[in-house]
């Protein structure tokens, strides 16, 4: 059968609720501030809805956890139900399971033999709370009980009376306390005036409510068939019409079939209710009871201390999920495996500069003294660390991710951290990978494509590789001394050469065979360059380049350059050159490697048309002076000749100090 054209044909909306004439609503102007009592029905509701019920020692182990995770009050069982339920209640309290300030909740029909068989369950219990319940609502009084309404409220005085007896004569055994929590199931499909009107013939009946010993009514949500707002109504209209109100605690029991139990629970505590009765991660019957993990980390992450305990989430899920034989959506609210991951760029960029910035405003926290710690962070509404998720998964790349996802993933687990432009480059690579592949980029398939892209791997795959080199100040001023560095990496003892003369010999292996480079300029950085433009005919230059202390118990130094073909201007958004990344515990090898790995990455660029490695012997020494040498000579000795390149060579030999 199609759905209807008029489906007003077959459902009624909801009744508004009877509220004098002008009356202003107060829940919509409260704010929760403090915890409700929670209540877990794991092991009642959601263990009645289980495809396979657990087993007791399963739900021994559920049970255990609960009262880890710092529950106060635990429905157990439906004792009535059989003798395996029976006997779980008898374990806890004669195997000492429950701690002192921890109550047993039982569930029991309005049926005299099921409740004799539940109360009998809680035999030496220090505190029991009795869940009585019966259907109220039009439908179930009609269809189910076939009952009027004074036949449905003598049913349940009636079982009122029974547990009155029972619970009396036990106190009077065991000193045992009970407390009635009185379930008008199907609440929120009952008419307002008479789930008051029971209400008060229940606490009439039980005739002892005191503020510091409350009855309990449960206005169950058994199915959530209205928007959440009029169950706040219901809610508050019971609140404001029921008798003895300090002597009366609204509970909350609300399922989810239109997908709102956390939002109608969230207006129903707004509304009046103090306790809120649920399972961990919305197990239960259907669509589920409502979820305490989502509701305790939506207080949380409001400021308001939920009183229950989440710091090892994935642990509590993992347990969960197990004794329930479940599973979690990946987008379930904070326990879902994705929801602490950003694919998206534009989220990936906040995300990063969001951290970045934390980062800074936390430090300066710390020093000054001034000001809180305050989470504000975009798109992530709370500290996934605080529930025990690390922030290694915060940014995950597709092929829907922009440059700072594959940048957040390298500094996490390289600490590698990209200037902008690089980023842009080095995305291009893992989005053109992504692209081929269809698939997510993981952190390993990154991190290896940044270590093979930028020559780090343990076999790097670019056709040149510095082994050694030497760095031979030319001052005038200065006797000529050996600075030495090799692969090694040994104590960084070479000074910062930039703007002193210096001659670059490197041992580098080109294509597996090693060779001899020389070149001179001023600083490391353009004798390297002049070597690369001598030797092999390598004529590039170097563009934006950054240097970052890498911290750690070794530190290093990365450098991140830019090596561009003579002549272009790399653009802003990062292309032009080729990026390299050096890492040296000393900053003038990983500028140089950096160079090198630049320059492999344009050797295997198809935008150097010109660029080949040459292997003939090395030219004369003398006569292979670069132009970039010349000029610095020409700097240094006041000679400013143009002439053509062979002419300033000569003019060079004849001006070249002795080396
Ligand atoms: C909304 C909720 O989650 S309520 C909790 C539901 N949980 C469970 O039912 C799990 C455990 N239940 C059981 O094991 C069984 O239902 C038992 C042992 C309690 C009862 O079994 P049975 O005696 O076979 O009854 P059955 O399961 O068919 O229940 C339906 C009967 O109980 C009556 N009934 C239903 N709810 C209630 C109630 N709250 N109070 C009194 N009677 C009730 C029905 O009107 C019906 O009576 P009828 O047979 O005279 O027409
Ligand atoms: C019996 C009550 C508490 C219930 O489980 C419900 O209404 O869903």
């Amino acid at each position: 059968m199609p759905m209807l054209a008029d489906p007003s044909t077959k459902y009624l909306p909801y009744l508004d609720v009877p509220f004098p004439e002008g009356y202003v609503r107060r829940w919509p102007n409260e704010r929760t501030r403090a915890a409700p009592i929670w209540l877990s029905t794991d092991l009642r509701d959601g263990n009645q809805a289980l495809v396979n019920p657990m087993s007791n020692a399963t739900k021994l182990e559920l049970f255990r956890l609960l009262v880890k995770i710092g529950f106060k009050q635990i429905e157990v069982a439906y004792p009535a139900s059989g003798d395996t339920e029976f006997q779980f209640v008898r374990d806890l309290i004669e195997n000492n399971e429950v701690p002192e300030d921890v109550a047993l909740q039982i569930i029991t029909p309005a049926r005299s033999d099921l409740i004799t068989k539940s109360i009998a369950s809680l035999a030496g219990v220090k505190h029991g709370i009795i869940h009585l319940y019966n259907a109220v609502s039009p439908v179930f009084r009609e269809v189910v009980f076939r009952n009027t309404k004074e036949q449905t409220i003598d049913l349940t005085i009636n079982a009122v009376k029974v547990v009155k007896k029972l619970t009396e004569e036990e106190t009077a055994r065991s000193g045992a306390r009970f407390t009635l929590n009185y379930c008008l199931e199907t609440f929120s499909q009952t008419e307002p005036e008479f789930a008051v009107e029971l209400g008060n013939r229940v606490l009439a009946e039980w005739g002892k409510a005191t503020p510091e010993d409350k009855v309990y009514f449960n206005l169950a949500a058994t199915v959530e068939s209205a928007p959440s707002n009029q169950y706040a109504d219901l809610v508050e209209y019971f609140n404001n019409n029921i008798n003895q109100r300090d002597s009366v605690l609204l509970s909350i029991h609300p399922h989810n079939d239109r997908g709102t139990g956390v939002a109608a629970t969230e207006l129903g505590l707004l509304a009046g209710g103090k306790r809120v009765e649920g399972c961990l991660l919305g197990n239960g019957e259907r669509t589920g009871n409502v979820d305490l993990i989502t509701l305790a980390l939506n207080l949380y992450s409001q400021g308001v201390s939920p009183g229950l305990d989440f710091s090892n989430l994935p642990e509590i899920v993992q347990v969960v999920c197990r004794c329930n034989e479940s599973a979690v959506p990946v987008r379930y609210p904070y326990a879902g495996t994705l929801v602490f991951s950003a694919f998206a760029g534009t989220h990936q960029d906040a995300i990063k500069k969001g951290l970045d910035a934390q980062a800074a405003r936390w430090e300066k926290v710390d020093r000054t003294g001034e000001g809180k710690k305050y989470w504000a962070m975009p798109y992530i509404p709370i500290d996934p660390k605080d529930l025990g998720y690390g922030y290694e998964n915060l940014i995950r790349v597709s092929s829907q991710s922009g440059k700072a996802g594959s940048a957040y993933v390298i500094k996490q687990t390289l600490q590698f951290d990209l200037p902008r432009r690089m980023q842009v480059s080095f995305y291009g690579i893992v989005q053109s990978e992504c692209e081929k592949t269809s698939k997510e980029m993981t952190t390993s398939l990154i991190t290896n494509a940044f270590k093979q892209q930028y020559g780090l791997s343990s076999k790097p795959l670019g056709r040149l590789h510095l082994q050694s080199y030497n760095l031979i100040p030319l001052s005038p001023s200065s006797e000529p001394s050996s600075l030495v560095s090799d692969e090694a990496d040994g104590p960084p003892t070479t000074p910062e050469h930039v703007g002193d003369l210096v001659r670059f010999e490197g041992q580098i292996s080109v294509d597996g065979r090693t060779r001899t480079i020389t070149g001179d300029g001023r600083g490391a950085q353009l004798a390297l360059l002049d070597a690369l433009r001598s030797d092999l005919e390598l004529e590039v230059d170097v563009g934006e380049s950054v240097q970052q202390n890498l911290p750690g118990e070794n530190p290093k130094m990365a450098t991140y350059l830019e090596v561009v073909l003579p002549g272009t201007s790399p653009s802003k958004s990062g292309a032009g050159g080729v990026w390299g990344v050096g890492v040296s515990r000393d900053s003038t090898t990983s500028l140089c490697r950096a160079i090198i790995s630049g320059v492999n990455g344009l050797v295997g660029d198809k935008r150097l048309p010109r660029a080949k490695m040459v292997f003939t012997p090395r030219r004369d020494q003398s006569a292979q002076r670069s132009e970039s040498w010349l000029r610095e000579v020409k700097l240094r000795t006041g000679h400013a000749v143009v002439r053509t390149p062979e002419q300033e060579r000569s003019e060079f030999i004849s001006v070249a100090p002795p080396l």
